[in-house]
């Protein structure tokens, strides 16, 4: 994984989960860079996804990256699993416990590279202790645990404080929630490279698919210049 490249994520959350691997395939054919898996608890996030044995059934879909995001607490417990399941990053959230230096470690220590997210909510200096243990940093333009939600427009601006906090290291800045082609633009303008995008991603069902992808990496690379 090359850091700093433009990357669209589609987020398998918006996807059809009667045919999940197929539509995983589909995504991955369709131009997405990494497939962005989310995992809720029903307790750090009020909804309930799915665990380590879905990833590791729709693991055979695509070698693509598979990105994890993990909004449970407590995560640790559970690292391993999701690394065995097929996990290429696993992100952790900072909010989702007192000890996230451990999580992150226990994530390189498994051999994948390490993240950590931010609810709309925290501020961006709270990377700044993290960053010599993380690859990857997820500011959240959503609060987390839904799909097609409306864009937080005030992140922009925290997205790019992280960006200069982060400076020159090889860090990954993901943006996850109401990424569209109209909201695309600012973010990766205000320093993030990794889009994840579920609804903008997946609607129209499967033959839209390439549509919808281009679409926003045509709108982001517009914003790089
Ligand atoms: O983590 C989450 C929601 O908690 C996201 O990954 C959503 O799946 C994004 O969906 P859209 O806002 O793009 O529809």
């Amino acid at each position: 994984m090359t850091t700093r490249d433009l990357l669209i994520a589609p987020s398998i959350l918006s996807a059809d989960f009667g045919a999940l691997r197929a539509d995983v395939a589909a995504a991955a054919e369709a131009g997405g860079d990494w497939i962005h898996i989310d995992v809720m608890d029903g307790h750090f996030v009020p909804n309930i996804s799915f665990g380590p044995i879905v990833v590791q059934a729709i693991r055979p879909a695509t070698p693509k990256v598979f990105d994890v995001h993990l909004m449970i607490a407590p995560t640790d417990p559970y690292l391993a699993a999701f690394a065995e399941a097929g996990a290429d990053v696993i992100t952790v959230h900072v909010e989702a416990g007192p000890h996230v230096h451990r999580s992150l470690q226990a994530i390189r220590a498994l051999g994948k590279k390490a993240g950590v997210a931010l609810n709309p909510g925290t501020p961006a200096e709270a990377i700044a202790p993290l960053l010599d243990d993380v690859d990857l940093v997820l500011a959240m333009t959503v609060n987390p645990g839904f799909g097609g939600q409306a864009f937080i427009a005030p992140v922009v601006e925290k997205i790019r404080r992280i960006a200069a906090l982060v400076g020159d290291r090889p860090i990954d800045i993901e943006v996850d929630g109401g990424v569209t082609p109209q909201t695309a633009p600012l973010v990766v303008e205000a320093g993030a490279n990794v889009l994840v995008a579920g609804s903008a991603a997946f609607k129209g069902g499967q033959s839209a698919y390439a549509g919808n992808i281009a679409a926003i990496r045509r709108a982001a690379e517009g914003a790089r210049g």
